[in-house]
């Protein structure tokens, strides 16, 4: 039996009820928490303000390049997914949270299992603990997974699982959506789309996850974070959040490095690039290093609806992109880069070298000047 404070010190414990919480204890008061000047990002916010994309915008393909090329994210207008069935969704995903503990107990992730609820996955690699529970969920598997939760398969998980699939049917389409207007804004021609979708049938093989995040009220925000900052390392994830803002997206100077406050915005859903886009994109869209932080007198709720390329599938610069010039990554799938990130975290130290991101992306890039990696191209690539 491990000791009540070794308990303490594993990431995955779920002794410490945060719900209940009258003050934040060692194991979740985070340093260097306030390294950087926190600045507003709503519009009007001038430099700092976040790019908006309208999708029945005409144009919309620009402001998508844009905003990928320098943000790494972007406020999605204009999507079609209808706000009242984004208010359902948080709805369920609030009563979910607020279930006695012992019932989401039963849906522990374990181990090294990428679906489950608990911390999210990175949690492993901090030794402080994050302000927040999170449940990570394969849409094509959702009904035996929240039976865990919902034993009796009654009323309130019908309803939620009604309102999860009628989320995935929309968030997966407009994901394909996506993914063609990024096409665009890479700037592919028609036919170099189609002959890409031919060869790497990007879209269709296309995966989705689902990851739940609540952030209880905190006593003292200041020393807590609900989730440690990181890049996400699929191709993009669409993210629904409370109207409570707490995303903060890190942007490098000049003038200073700074974090970004992404604003509530009714109705709007969020669009990050993840490492794996990086790659895909060689380098022209950058992934973004962003956090969440918490809040004294408000919980917040935050979905990300993650897409990815299939597990098997070796990513790498797509040649249509790289044109002329040189890929500036090797090809790899992405469980093979979920291992190099984990070096990346171990070698940095976690906590302090891993401030800005990008040291796992640096360690599938490839050096110009030596020829290592250049034939290591793969399905996905040129
Ligand atoms: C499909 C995904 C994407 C994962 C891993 C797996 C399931 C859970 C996702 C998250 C969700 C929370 C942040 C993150 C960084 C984490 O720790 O777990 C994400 C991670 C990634 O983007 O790498
Ligand atoms: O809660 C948020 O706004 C961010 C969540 C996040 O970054 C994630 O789930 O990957
Ligand atoms: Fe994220």
């Amino acid at each position: 039996m491990p000791t009540p404070s070794k308990l303490n010190k594993d990431p995955h414990n779920h002794y410490f009820d945060l719900g209940a919480a009258r003050q934040v204890p060692e194991t979740h008061a985070w340093e260097g928490l306030h390294e950087h000047p926190v600045v507003d990002g709503g519009v009007g916010a001038g430099e700092d303000a976040v790019p908006v994309v309208d999708m029945q915008d005409p144009h919309a393909a620009e402001a998508v390049a844009r905003a990928s090329e320098q943000w790494g994210a972007f406020l999605l207008q204009g999507h079609g997914v209808p706000r009242e069935l984004l208010a359902r969704v948080e709805a369920g995903i609030a009563g979910m949270f607020a279930l006695p503990k012992t019932d989401k107990m039963r849906a522990a992730r374990q181990g090294g299992d990428p679906y489950g609820y608990g911390l999210p996955h990175i949690a492993l690699y901090f030794s402080k603990t994050m302000w927040s529970e999170g449940y990570s969920l394969s849409p094509t598997n959702l009904r035996p997974e929240l039976r865990k939760i919902w034993p009796d398969a009654g009323h309130d998980y019908s309803q939620f699982c009604g309102v999860m699939e009628e989320f995935h049917k929309e968030m997966g389409a407009l994901a394909d959506k996506l993914m063609e207007l990024f096409l665009v804004a890479l700037g592919l021609t028609g036919p170099q789309i189609a002959g890409v979708e031919a060869e790497h049938k990007l879209t269709e093989t296309m995966s989705e996850t689902i990851h739940l995040n609540w952030y209880p009220k905190c006593p003292d925000p200041k020393r807590a974070l609900g989730m440690k900052a990181h890049t996400d390392s699929g191709f993009f994830a669409l993210l629904m959040q409370s109207q409570v803002p707490g995303l903060h997206l890190f942007r490098h100077g000049p003038p200073a490095d700074r974090w970004v406050e992404m604003p509530a915005v009714p109705g709007a859903l969020i669009v990050n690039i993840g490492d794996l886009f990086q790659i895909l994109t060689n380098g022209r869209f950058r992934s973004v290093y962003h956090r969440a932080v918490v809040n004294r007198d408000r919980e917040r709720i935050s979905l990300a609806y993650f897409l990815g390329p299939a597990a098997n599938a070796k990513v790498g610069p797509l040649k249509e992109v790289v044109g002329g010039g040189r890929p500036a990554y090797r090809a790899l799938t992405w469980p093979e880069y979920i291992i190099v990130r984990k070096e990346a975290f171990a070698n940095g130290g976690a906590d302090l070298e891993f401030t800005k991101g990008g040291t796992a992306l640096e360690m599938v890039s490839i050096n110009p000047d030596d020829d290592d990696g250049m034939d290591d191209q793969g399905d996905i690539s040129s």
